[in-house]
């Protein structure tokens, strides 16, 4: 059972359908986990990069700004004249706390030709208190380190006209330019150096500007990336590193971004993958329904049409009306089935039945008597067996010739057939000019009654037997056997029976009917069986 299906057309399909769908959700997963997430992974990568480039912009601009006013400050008569020392009045007119805090300014620091400190103003980040000097001692000692950094610089590069970022607890941005003249002519009288704290302010400057939330932190140590990505479950942050001066600090200015475009993207696409493998199955689901209902049950169906070879049609219309190719087999087989019934018909015809009479055979007579014996003797029914004998048969046909012979045995058959049905018992040609009858539920008296109707049948026939002594035409002498009667139990004991009361008839001078009885059976016996 298990093999058979497992060769059925069903099983192989199923099998290949699913062998097909598990490579297909394979694939799926497989494109999935190394085409599609690292796509958007590499797209949500992009978008922070991009993001963290706008931040950078916005630092840069920040820087350009700072250092267009200190070039305004530098290249400007007043600062070139107060620089040299003759303009007392400048730090009145320019400098006051309000100034530093409306423009953001940390520390503004003037240097002469020599690199020395020439003014200094600035807030105190610790104290917030405004203070003016011309060192950086007392309470403008907070500056000295800042004032170091940059004298460095300025031996490292007179030339200035730069922004630069410097390391602190707070880091700075800080630009510097050389003093000239507002037309820009005769040579720097020294340098000044604006610098702009990096604080939250400035920081939510920045976020406002870019709309994005920034971050800015020293590091310690020497990073070699430029740029950093970290993801940290639904956030992604992204940080450049930027080198302050004088070199041996880094700062990293980052954004912190929701990866809720990221994660509705990845659930649209599991929702997508969700309904796209439902959808499969769904699909997968029809096709098997519609190829069970389309060609699976019909082959079966025609599969028990041609195993039970019985040729049941009528349950089969739904079949044999199909236009398509289950149909056209359908209707083939069933053509065959047509075919090979109408043969065996005929076999079975010609096995049970005479050619030239059409009578059944002796073969038929045999089976059909044994049966009815069995049950005759099951229900104690009487039953009754004729033997009937054309009389003087060798002389008809060596005086008419064999050909006349057979058209009389036809006669002689068809007579003895119409009497048969109309009398309800089975005749059949049991020899070459012999018929046996067997009747069920009749005594051998009235058995008798019915040879009668036989005889006389036969002789209305008025077939001409010239040569016959019994009469100028076909006569038959007639054997009767009753079962359970003189100790006849058997099939055999019956026909033996029959045979001898036909000899008896024979005997008594042809043309007439004995019924057995156990004095025959001390008769000198002879068959009269000429089986066929
Ligand atoms: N034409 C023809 N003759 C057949 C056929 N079968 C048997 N016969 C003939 O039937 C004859 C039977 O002859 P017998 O058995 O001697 O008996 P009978 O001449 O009828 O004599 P009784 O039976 O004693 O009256 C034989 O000549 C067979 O050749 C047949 O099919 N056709």
């Amino acid at each position: 059972m298990v093999q058979r299906f497992s060769r059925s057309l069903r099983f192989r399909f199923l099998a290949a359908l699913g062998g097909v769908l598990l490579l297909a959700l394979i694939s799926l997963a497989a494109l999935s986990k190394w085409v599609i997430f690292p796509a958007l992974h590499k797209e949500e990568h992009a978008v922070v990069i991009q993001e963290l480039a706008q931040i950078e912009r916005s630092l840069n601009i920040s820087q350009q700004e700072l250092l267009a006013q200190a070039r305004d400050w530098s290249i400007w008569d007043d600062t070139y004249e107060f620089i040299q020392g003759n303009y007392p009045g400048y730090t009145d007119t320019n400098f006051s706390q309000q100034m530093f805090e409306e423009m953001r300014y940390q520390l503004m620091a003037f240097f002469n030709a020599e690199g020395d400190v020439h003014f200094l103003a600035g807030i105190n980040p610790a104290t917030g208190q405004y203070h003016t000097c011309y060192t950086a001692e007392r309470e403008c000692r907070w500056m000295s380190g800042l004032i170091r950094t940059m004298q460095a610089s300025i031996k490292e590069d007179p030339e200035q006209g730069k922004s630069s970022l410097y390391a602190g607890t707070t880091p700075l941005m800080v630009a510097s330019n050389p003093i000239v003249r507002t037309d820009e002519s005769g040579p720097p009288q020294g340098w000044l150096f604006k610098v702009r704290p990096m604080d939250d302010e400035w920081l939510t400057i920045i976020e406002d500007y870019t709309g994005l939330p920034s971050t800015l932190s020293m590091l310690e140590g020497v990073i070699n990336n430029d740029t950093a990505v970290t993801i940290s479950g639904n956030t992604i942050q992204a940080q450049r590193y930027l080198t302050t001066y004088p070199h041996n600090e880094q700062l990293a200015l980052g954004t912190q971004l929701n990866r809720t475009s990221y994660l509705s993207s990845l659930e649209t696409f599991r929702y997508v993958l969700l309904w796209t493998a439902c959808l499969m199955l769904l699909v997968i689901g029809l096709v098997l329904l519609l190829l069970e209902r389309i060609i699976l049950k019909p082959l079966r169906t025609l599969t028990q049409f041609t195993q039970q070879a019985s040729v049941d049609l009528k349950g089969s219309s739904n079949l044999l009306g199909r236009g398509d190719e289950i149909g056209i087999l359908a209707r083939a087989f069933q053509e065959q089935f047509k075919h090979q019934q109408q043969l065996n018909a005929e076999l079975i015809e010609l096995s049970t039945h005479d050619p030239l009479t059409g009578l059944p055979n002796r073969r038929l007579f045999d089976q059909r008597l044994q049966e009815v014996v069995n049950s005759a003797l099951a229900s104690g029914q009487p039953l009754s067996v004729m033997m009937l004998d054309i009389d003087h048969f060798k002389m008809f046909n060596d005086h008419y010739g064999h050909p006349e012979g057979d058209i009389c045995l036809q006669r002689v058959a068809q007579t003895m057939h119409d009497v048969a049905t109309a009398h309800g018992f089975f005749i059949a040609r049991t020899g070459g000019e012999e018929f046996s009858a067997m009747m069920s539920a009749t005594s051998a008296t009235q058995a008798l009654e019915k040879s009668q109707a036989l005889s006389d049948a036969i002789d209305q026939l008025q077939h001409l037997h010239y040569m016959s002594p019994v009469a100028p035409h076909v006569t038959v002498s007639i054997g009767i056997s009753q079962l359970g009667i003189a100790g006849i139990q058997t099939f055999s004991g019956l026909m033996t029976a029959a045979d001898q009361a036909l000899y008896a008839a024979k005997a008594a001078g042809r043309h007439c009917a004995k019924v057995y009885t156990p004095s025959l059976a001390n008769a000198s016996f002879y068959s009269h069986n000429t089986p066929l």
